[in-house]
């Protein structure tokens, strides 16, 4: 079985590369440019926000960054391998070893404790040198190993959900709205933890939020408008 695991030959290669991607979406009247020549480099432990107004794009450009979909023209490469190389079946491993999810309320599987979910992922991978509870305990979890979802609380679910996508080490972590459910406080834990992650294990993060509270945490914040992506002035950024 081809693994399509990270060439390490290629360690200086940017974790995502996007160069000119269109993408349209509907049919006729309905056909929509949802991105329009998108070009996005993201280095090894860059913390990169995506803002922008609801139905800009952002979704879209998670989905080509993430193998779940192609652009028509451009490219999209995650640390050097073109997906368009990778036929359906090995976009979906390469997805599973080199790419990690993080959604808005977890999207964690109700029946498995917090451990087992980080177990799962990791088996899917075909990976049998992950820790689990390593990186539960990482993450301030080790007492909720055990918990199931209903048991925990919404930014400990969200601290599951961003272990679990860490599971495999990926070099690229996608993340979209991940304090939607979240108040304030625990907002900016999660999102301090997304950037702690990003510099000790040099993940790449690309975060979509409409939470402009959290965007001091992040090296750089990008705006997408109708399609069109575009570096935000620092100081709108907002420090941190
Ligand atoms: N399957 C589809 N068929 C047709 N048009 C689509 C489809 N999916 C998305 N679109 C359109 O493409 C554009 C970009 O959508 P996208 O979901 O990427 O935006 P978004 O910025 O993520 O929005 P939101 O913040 O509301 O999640 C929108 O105009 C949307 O209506």
């Amino acid at each position: 079985m081809t693994t399509h695991t990270v060439n390490t030959a290629l360690t200086s290669a940017p974790a995502l590369e996007i160069t000119d991607a269109v993408l349209e979406l509907g049919d006729g009247d309905g056909r929509v440019r949802a991105l329009d020549s998108v070009s996005l480099r993201v280095q090894p432990g860059e913390f990169v926000a995506v803002v922008g107004p609801s139905g800009s794009g952002k979704s879209s450009l998670l989905a080509i960054a993430g193998a779940l979909g192609k652009p028509d023209s451009g490219s999209v490469r995650v640390h050097g391998t073109d997906l368009a190389s990778l036929n359906r079946a090995a976009a979906a491993r390469f997805r599973l070893r080199n790419i990690g999810f993080v959604f808005q309320s977890g999207n964690l599987i109700p029946a498995l404790g917090a451990a087992d979910q980080l177990r799962l992922a990791a088996r899917l991978a075909g990976n049998r040198t992950a820790e689990p509870e390593a990186l539960l305990a990482e993450l301030g979890m080790a007492h909720r190993a055990g918990h199931r979802p209903r048991q925990l609380s919404g930014g400990e679910r969200q601290r599951v959900g961003i272990a679990r996508a860490l599971v495999n080490n990926p070099s690229l972590l996608l993340v979209d709205e991940p304090t939607a459910a979240l108040d304030r406080d625990r907002s900016q834990e999660v999102v301090a933890i997304l950037a702690e992650r990003a510099k000790r294990s040099a993940v790449a993060v690309v975060m979509v939020t409409h939470d402009r509270d959290v965007l001091g945490h992040c090296d750089r914040v990008l705006e997408m408008v109708d399609g069109q992506l575009s570096e935000l002035a620092a100081a709108t950024a907002g420090s941190h």
